[in-house]
Parts: structure tokens; C-alpha cells; sequence
């Protein structure tokens, strides 16, 4: 199983309007099992500038399934059994602020989790842990993401915070508000929990955010629609991909294992004693703990 000292793999989840990856070499679309269920969709193993890829359309190819059934612990168990080392997130989001407009990217370092009905962890009873989310993304692969936007001649804000909301239904304009008045900057409905269960499964990860529209609190955008959300993506889109270009060659050069603790994360996170560990529990966690349960 991977863990961040090993060769370099680098995972991309990719949101709405980001359904494949091109230029891949050695391309195929496999299935990776995982005790936690099924992924979204099979995994699209390829090359990509020398640096091996997994790509996981996070709805699944054609969009077919909704931010609060996304199995998240499946998607990232899963990721780990592949080799991934760091995750690159792509997503859609409003903006909650003027001069963040449609068609810009951030490069999201932290997280506001209102989500209410996702299973977050990967621990559970008979196996008791809590991994800091204090820096919810990986500054290393950050900088890394914020070099290759440069090189590719694309725009990308360094730092905001994203609300995760539960959706599917989009906000109301006095969420909107409360969430500009919290100093939020984008709204989405799908990096929590996946961001922590990246960081539970020690995997670096970072998070391009998309903006596709201004959310509903803007005077000259009385209410969101996917219709006009689908326009921007689609342009969105293609910007992602060459982000992605320009980022996997960088991810061949990394040192390991990262330096920020992404992959260390549960040295010191599990508290529940030896003996009173569930058997079935710690063998679901082979990919994501194995690490440290050995
Ligand atoms: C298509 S608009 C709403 C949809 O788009 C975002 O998904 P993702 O983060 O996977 O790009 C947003 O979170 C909603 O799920
Ligand atoms: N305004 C918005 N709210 C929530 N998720 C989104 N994804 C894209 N735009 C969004």
C-alpha cells in the first residue's frame, strides 16, 4: 500500500463539468474495490508528462449522483488502495465576494463544514481517532498547484475559505449573507468530508475551487441556475485540465514524505487502547491506517 514515501502518485478528483482527463498516456478505466463500497465510478489510470495519474470523476461519468450520496469514504479508501499519495480536488462554487467573479480560481486553504448528513470519518466504534484540521490542505501541494497555474497563464487566488453546504438544493439568500458575513469566500457541497478523509488517510490534498457564479446574494444575480452554472463550468473546465498538465510533472520532483505531516497525520491520532480494538474494524482500515496498525 502507498504511504508518502513511496513514488509519487498523483490522484485528481474531478467536479462538475470535469468528467475525463486528456492527453493521458497508458490510459485505462479500471474498478478499485474497497471495504467502504462502491466509488463513484472506475478509476482512469494513465501517464501524464511522466507522472503517474488516477482520476475519479467525483459524480460519476455523466453526473449521475448528488453531493450527500457520494460515497466519500469509498472515493478516497479507494484512492489509497491505487498508490495515491496526493489528491488534487476540482470543484464548481459560488463566489461570496464582488471580486471574486466568475471564471476565477482559488486555490482554497481553509474549510467552514456545514454539512449534516455524510458519515466523516473513517474511524468509528472499535477504533477511536482525531487528526488535526487545523491547516485543512496541503500548503506543499499548494505551492505546487499555484506554480503551475502561473506557468499555464492561469489566474488562480491563493487562499479563501469554502463553505460546504449539503445542498442539493442551492442557498437562500439569507445564507448566502450569513456566509459573506462569516468572511467566506466560495459555497460548495462536496470538499467536506472529503478533505478529512484525505487527511485521516494521510494523503496530501488540495483543492482548486471554480467559480461558475456569484450565489444568490448578488444584486445582479437574483438566483442560481444550473443552466448558467453549465456555461462558465465548461470553460472552467478546460482551464482545469491544463492546470492539471502543468501540475503533474511538478508532483514527480516531490521530496517525501511531506514535510507538512500530511503523511504522517495519525502519529499521534489514535487513542483507543490495543486491546479494545474491534478486528473488524482495524481490517477495514488496511488501506487507510495500515501505516500505523502494523
Ligand atoms: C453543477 S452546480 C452544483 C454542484 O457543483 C459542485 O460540484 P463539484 O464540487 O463536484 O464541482 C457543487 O458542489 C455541487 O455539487
Ligand atoms: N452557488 C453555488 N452554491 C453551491 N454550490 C455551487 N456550485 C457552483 N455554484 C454553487
Amino acid at each position: 500500500m502507498a504511504d508518502g514515501h513511496s513514488t509519487p502518485v498523483l490522484g485528481i478528483i474531478g467536479g462538475s463539468g470535469v468528467y475525463d482527463i486528456d492527453g493521458l498516456t497508458n490510459k485505462e478505466w479500471r474498478r478499485v474495490d474497497s471495504p467502504f463500497g462502491p466509488t463513484s465510478d472506475e478509476f482512469l489510470f494513465g501517464e501524464l508528462n511522466g507522472q503517474k495519474l488516477v482520476f475519479l470523476p467525483r459524480h460519476g461519468r455523466g453526473h449521475r449522483i448528488p453531493p450527500s450520496e457520494l460515497n466519500f469514504r469509498a472515493n478516497i479508501d479507494a484512492m489509497k488502495r491505487a498508490g495515491v499519495t496526493e489528491i488534487l480536488s476540482v470543484s464548481a462554487v459560488g463566489s461570496l465576494k464582488e471580486e471574486l467573479p466568475p471564471g476565477t480560481f482559488v486555490i482554497v486553504d481553509q474549510f467552514i463544514d456545514r454539512t449534516f448528513a455524510r458519515t466523516k470519518s473513517f474511524f468509528e466504534t472499535g477504533l477511536v481517532a482525531h487528526v488535526s484540521m487545523a491547516h485543512p490542505v496541503c500548503g506543499r501541494l499548494g505551492d505546487l498547484v499555484e506554480a503551475a497555474a502561473r506557468e499555464a497563464g492561469i489566474i488562480a487566488v491563493r487562499g479563501g475559505t469554502y463553505l460546504v453546504m449539503e445542498g442539493p438544493q442551492f442557498s437562500t439568500q439569507a445564507e448566502s449573507n450569513l456566509y459573506r458575513q462569516w468572511g467566506c469566500d466560495v459555497i460548495g457541497m462536496t470538499n467536506m468530508p472529503e478533505a478529512k478523509l484525505a487527511r485521516e488517510a494521510e494523503m496530501c490534498y488540495a483543492s482548486v475551487a471554480m467559480v461558475t457564479d456569484y450565489d444568490c446574494w448578488h444584486p445582479d444575480h437574483d438566483a442560481v441556475t444550473v443552466d448558467a452554472i453549465v456555461k462558465v463550468l465548461l470553460a472552467n473546465a478546460d482551464r482545469a485540465r491544463s492546470l492539471v498538465k502543468a501540475v503533474a510533472p511538478k508532483v514527480t520532483g516531490r521530496s517525501a514524505p511531506c514535510a507538512k505531516g500530511c503523511h504522517t497525520a495519525l502519529d499521534n491520532a489514535i487513542i483507543t487502547h490495543g486491546e479494545v480494538r474491534d478486528p473488524a474494524v482495524v481490517g477495514r482500515l488496511d488501506a487507510v491506517a495500515g501505516r500505523v496498525l502494523k
